[in-house]
């Protein structure tokens, strides 16, 4: 399984996407899984539930991905800070897509979809990357920096990297 992770905003939806058309391959999305189980929109789990209910729903997906699905899989930024869910990546290609405050930024816009960034986008993100960097750096078999270039082009450099060092 190709994972890709990294800050919210650095573009693993979208990539993933990508890179998975460029495959051949399919593509979930653990944020997406998670809305479907719970039948709500992640802004209204964190609300009512929590972010530890989330983070127990995120886990549930990624364990079920990884046992049941072939391909490409897009987590949350915040999933990787789950210890089980970092126990469950090792042995897969796990991409690291970094990204900086600026572009971060302007990526997420002002939508409300993002829970953990209400109130204060620029603090949130700052605050979030200087904390999670160290833990993305940790479980990363692969880093690919986003800054300024199109989604095309960091699915492109994902293929190549992954595609030279595991011909099939
Ligand atoms: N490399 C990029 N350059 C510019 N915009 C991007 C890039 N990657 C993603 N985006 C845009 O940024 C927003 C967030 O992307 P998304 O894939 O949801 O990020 P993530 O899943 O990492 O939070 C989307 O509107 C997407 O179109
Ligand atoms: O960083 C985080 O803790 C989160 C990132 C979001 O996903 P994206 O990184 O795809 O935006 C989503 O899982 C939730 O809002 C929490
Ligand atoms: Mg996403």
């Amino acid at each position: 399984m190709i994972v890709l992770i990294g800050p919210m905003g650095a573009g693993k939806t979208t990539v993933g996407r990508l890179v998975a058309a460029r495959l051949g391959s399919a593509v979930r999305d653990t944020d997406h899984d998670v809305e479907a189980t719970a039948g709500r929109p992640i802004s209204d789990i964190f609300v009512e539930d929590g972010e530890e209910a989330f983070r127990a729903l995120e886990r549930a997906a990624v364990a079920d991905a990884l046992a049941s699905h072939d391909g490409v899989l897009t987590l949350g930024g915040g999933a990787v800070l789950d210890p089980g869910t970092r126990e469950l990546l090792a042995g897969h290609d796990v991409v690291f897509l970094r990204v900086g405050l600026a572009d971060a930024v302007k990526r997420v816009g002002l939508g409300t979809g993002r829970p953990l960034l209400l109130g204060n986008v620029r603090g949130r993100i700052k605050t979030l990357l200087d904390e999670r960097t160290p833990v993305y750096e940790s479980v990363a078999t692969l880093v690919v920096d986003t800054d300024g270039r199109t989604p095309e082009d960091v699915a492109g450099e994902i293929v190549a990297a992954l595609t030279r060092r595991e011909p099939s």
